[in-house]
């Protein structure tokens, strides 16, 4: 009997893993699960024999899950299983242990991906501030955004300013547009860099929520140099830091200090992430901003900034909520590093610049 429950234990755990990945439907799961018990207590050939058929119905149902995508534009996990075959790399993590996918090239079809996402008539958006002197950077940006960012659908570029009158207006491609959104010039670098938060959170309740269903929140000192399509699109999505992809993580440079909210202690954390690059759906990223302004906030009134400033809170809130997909260096490189052989294509990288001069 004991033996029987132990197994039992095992097969509910086999079950709740499918049900959550979306292999096999709830639905479908109860009814294995109570033949199963059933058979167990009863020891019943019969009952026994219908489990069997009904365990092989739900795991060659489990091969077939695709059911279209929701009209909201949100893809479940085992959606993501027919667009995506992570065992094409081998060479790289392509999931994370709580299985969301890890986007490499070579591990989506963009063509399938692509007459998946286009009948859906999605506006994505795009928040980048360009403060001070960080205006110089705008035009390259948009250039290389309007080649290589989501081609082909709806785009709105929201670029938060403190000087409008400086911003170009260069030619979209239509069903994309371009707003200014006018933010104060904080003193230092790093105010301007964390105020970003509040901002974002202040505009999507305000304007882009109403808008857009997927929002980017990206940094202006970078140019994109390849395809950035809908294989980037997910419920809430990070992107693995350049500088920390190969490295164990005893050595990423979370906020090591107790007395700060984005404390991360030693011997926990799963990736390090960028603060160049996340986004998700605009509610999502609603909730996100929301939740590290509010951490930034707590830190400034304890007297303290995190190590790296918002990446630090925005890392401390992606251990405990997990993001859903994740972007791996190619969407967040820098042109001063070498290539390593894991990365096939640099889509989108941060410019060399002058740090000194272009903060002061
Ligand atoms: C690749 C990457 O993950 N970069 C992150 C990293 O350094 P970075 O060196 O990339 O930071 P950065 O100087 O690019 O500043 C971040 C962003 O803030 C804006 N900005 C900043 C200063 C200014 O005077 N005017 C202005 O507009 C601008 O959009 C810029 O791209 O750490 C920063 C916080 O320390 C941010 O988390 C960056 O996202
Ligand atoms: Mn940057």
């Amino acid at each position: 009997m004991l033996a029987h429950i132990q197994h039992f234990k095992l097969y509910l755990n086999v079950l709740e893993l499918y049900i959550n990945t979306g292999k096999i439907s709830c639905h479908a799961a109860s009814c294995v699960l109570i033949t199963q018990q059933l058979a167990i207590f009863y020891s019943n050939v019969h009952i026994i024999i219908i489990t069997c058929v009904l365990i092989c119905t739900a795991f060659f149902c489990a091969s077939f899950p695709f059911t279209g995508l929701k009209p909201t534009g949100t893809v479940t996990f085992h959606e993501h299983l027919r667009f995506f075959s992570p065992c094409r790399r081998q060479d790289v993590l392509t999931v994370t242990p709580w299985l969301a996918p890890i986007v490499w090239e070579g591990t989506f079809d963009a063509e399938m991906l692509d007459s998946a996402y286009r009948p859906l008539n999605l506006t994505i958006g795009v928040t980048a501030f360009a403060v001070g002197k960080y205006t110089r950077f705008v035009r390259r940006f948009l250039d290389s955004a309007e080649q290589h960012f989501l081609r082909g659908y709806r785009v709105n570029y929201y670029i938060f300013t403190d000087s409008p009158q400086s911003i170009p207006q260069p030619q979209l491609q239509p069903g994309r547009s371009l707003v200014t959104v006018p933010v104060p010039g904080y003193p230092s670098w790093q105010e301007i860099s964390m105020r970003r938060m509040e901002a974002i959170n202040q505009h999507v309740a305000k304007q882009s929520q109403g808008q857009v269903q997927y929002l980017f929140c990206l940094d202006i000192d970078m140019v994109f140099h390849n395809p950035w399509g809908p294989e980037t699109l997910g419920d809430m999505v990070a992107a693995i830091h350049p500088g920390y992809f190969d490295v164990p993580r005893e050595l990423f440079p979370y906020e090591r200090r107790s007395s700060s909210a984005a404390f991360i202690p030693e011997g926990e954390g799963d990736f390090y992430y960028g603060g160049a690059v996340f986004g998700g759906l605009v509610e999502k990223v609603y909730e996100f901003t929301k939740m590290c302004h509010m951490t930034i906030l707590a830190d400034k009134a304890n007297g303290i900034m995190a190590a790296w400033q918002e990446e630090s809170h925005l890392n401390r809130h992606f251990l405990s909520h997990k993001p859903s997909k994740l972007l791996s260096p190619e969407y967040i490189w820098d042109d001063r590093k070498p290539k390593p052989p894991q990365i096939h294509l640099i889509r989108f990288s941060t410019v060399n610049k002058n740090y000194k001069e272009v903060r002061n």
